[in-house]
């Protein structure tokens, strides 16, 4: 079920290399109806496709290198295709589920459109980390432990007030993450407990970060957390130092919620692979932080307010401008996803968004340029919006500069990250591929003279 659950693996082509098909060919071939225990393995010997059993353990992916072909890997005749790992299932999990085909994301078994109706940014870190919702009486305790941890060590807030104003809030919070762990006794504790209490930490502690820098980069005073409201109320209040109206903080809430997690993304691979080899918390968490920031994954929010900025300074029609960064081989950022062969269901959440904040604010043109984009891609590329597109615009109508967009990301995937860790601990093994050597083969070493 779970080989089911993300999108189906490119197909073995007639060389035994995997070749990237097209969506609609990988929809066709069927691949999701194939039995559960056989798929094609990209280490063919002689260059023949080969299946290799693939048993639904959490070493699944180590289960496949460890197989009879395993030496083909120390060759140059079959080059693994499955590049990118795409189709790779590397670990099971328990925490979310993407079904590609279905345009449909799950927590826990909630259905993502059921908890941003219905779940509080605080219960949904709850369900990920414990596996249920919380009663009244749990969410409570948990909320009130989280807001007794969300002021900062001094040395921290030094630190920001040390960093220099034009550092991106990414680099920054990376930074800050990172040197927080010098500040918590417990940091290098394996304890079950002290990891719990570490996730809390620094989830309480990552907006705290984030609003202290944009303040002091305007040169502000850092506003103290409140010890009482909800992340997102706390959030929006430490960032603009006066309290948000009911609609900002409901809608920001929202947005935590649809962000929590989300498979094996890469930056939650990234925790992963960093925590399996025992490393602390903050090194894992500071290092998904790294691989977010980058534009092909998180940073591809603050890329889609860029476009829309340059598109509405330009004055440009948003269908011309799509079709000139096409035909220059550009990737339109907001669009394409590794799992998703239809439309991000948490985009179509935001979409919703765009629309009744532009409503609310009398001025509808980021939600035309969204439309106009939307449809552009559809007809030129039929490539559909993930996550990254409407957020942006979402990010920027509640007042939030587009370079502090992907840290809401990454305050918000803290919850993914940190769940992930604890279900990593819990049955550890180190996370550790092969590569396929290409390079060269039987060199010596001439005297440097020689060289
Ligand atoms: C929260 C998140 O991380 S969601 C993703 C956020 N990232 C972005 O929005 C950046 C833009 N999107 C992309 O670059 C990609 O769609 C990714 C990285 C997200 C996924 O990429 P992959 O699954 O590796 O697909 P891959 O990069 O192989 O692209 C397949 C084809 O679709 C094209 N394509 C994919 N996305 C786009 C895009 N946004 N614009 C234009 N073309 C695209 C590629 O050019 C490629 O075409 P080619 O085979 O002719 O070269
Ligand atoms: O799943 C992915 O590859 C990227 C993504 O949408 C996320 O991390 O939310």
């Amino acid at each position: 079920m779970l080989l089911c659950s993300e999108k189906t693996p490119a197909w073995a082509g007639p060389r035994g290399l995997l070749q990237k098909r097209s969506r609609a060919d990988s929809l066709n071939a069927g691949l999701s109806q194939r039995p559960a225990c056989l798929r094609p393995c990209p280490f063919g010997r002689d260059g023949h496709a080969v299946s290799i059993p693939l048993r639904l353990s959490p070493h699944t992916f180590f289960d496949m290198a460890d197989q009879e072909s395993v030496t083909e890997l120390t060759t140059d005749k079959a080059p693994i295709k499955a590049r990118g790992l795409e189709g790779v299932i590397a670990l099971e999990s328990e925490l979310s589920s993407i079904d590609g085909d279905k345009g449909q994301l799950i927590y826990r078994g909630y259905d993502i459109h059921d908890l941003a109706d219905h779940a509080s940014f605080e219960e949904v870190v709850y369900l990920l980390r414990h596996g249920e919702l919380p009663t009244q009486s749990e969410l409570d305790d948990f909320s009130s432990h989280l807001r007794s941890e969300r002021a900062l060590p001094a040395p921290i807030l030094n630190l920001l007030r040390e960093t220099p104003a034009d550092a991106h809030p990414m680099a920054v919070l990376r930074t800050a993450v990172s040197a927080l762990a010098l500040y918590d006794e417990e940091a290098d504790t394996m304890e079950e407990a002290a990891n719990h209490r570490k996730a809390d930490r620094i989830l309480a502690q990552i907006p705290t970060i984030i609003a202290a820098f944009d303040r002091l980069r305007k040169d502000k005073e850092p506003v103290a957390p409140l010890d009482h409201g909800s992340m997102a109320h706390n959030f929006l209040y430490m960032l603009n130092g006066e309290k948000p109206g009911a609609a900002a903080e409901d809608t920001f809430d929202v947005c935590l919620v649809l962000h929590a997690d989300h498979g094996l993304n890469a930056s939650t691979f990234t925790s992963r692979v960093i925590g399996s080899t025992l490393s602390d918390m903050y090194s894992a968490v500071s290092g998904s932080v790294g691989a977010l920031k980058g534009r092909l994954h998180g940073g591809a929010n603050q890329e889609v307010m860029r476009m829309l900025l340059d598109i509405d300074e330009k004055g440009a029609d948003p269908t011309s401008y799509i079709r000139d960064r096409l035909d220059a081989d550009e990737r339109v950022m907001g669009f394409g996803h590794r799992v998703y062969n239809t439309m991000d269901p948490r985009a179509a959440i935001l979409r919703t968004m765009v629309k009744e904040l532009s409503e609310e604010a009398g001025d509808m043109k980021w939600y035309k340029y969204t439309t106009k984009i939307h449809e552009t891609m559809t007809e030129e590329t039929g490539i559909d919006p993930n996550v990254d597109f409407f957020s942006g615009p979402t990010y920027y109508q509640l007042g939030l500069d587009p370079d502090l967009f992907t840290t809401i990301f990454a305050l918000s995937r803290t919850a993914g990250w940190t769940a992930h860790l604890l279900e990593q601990w819990a049955d550890n093994r180190l996370i550790r591929p092969r590569a396929q050597y290409v390079g060269a083969r039987d060199r010596t070493v001439a005297p440097i003279a020689e060289r």
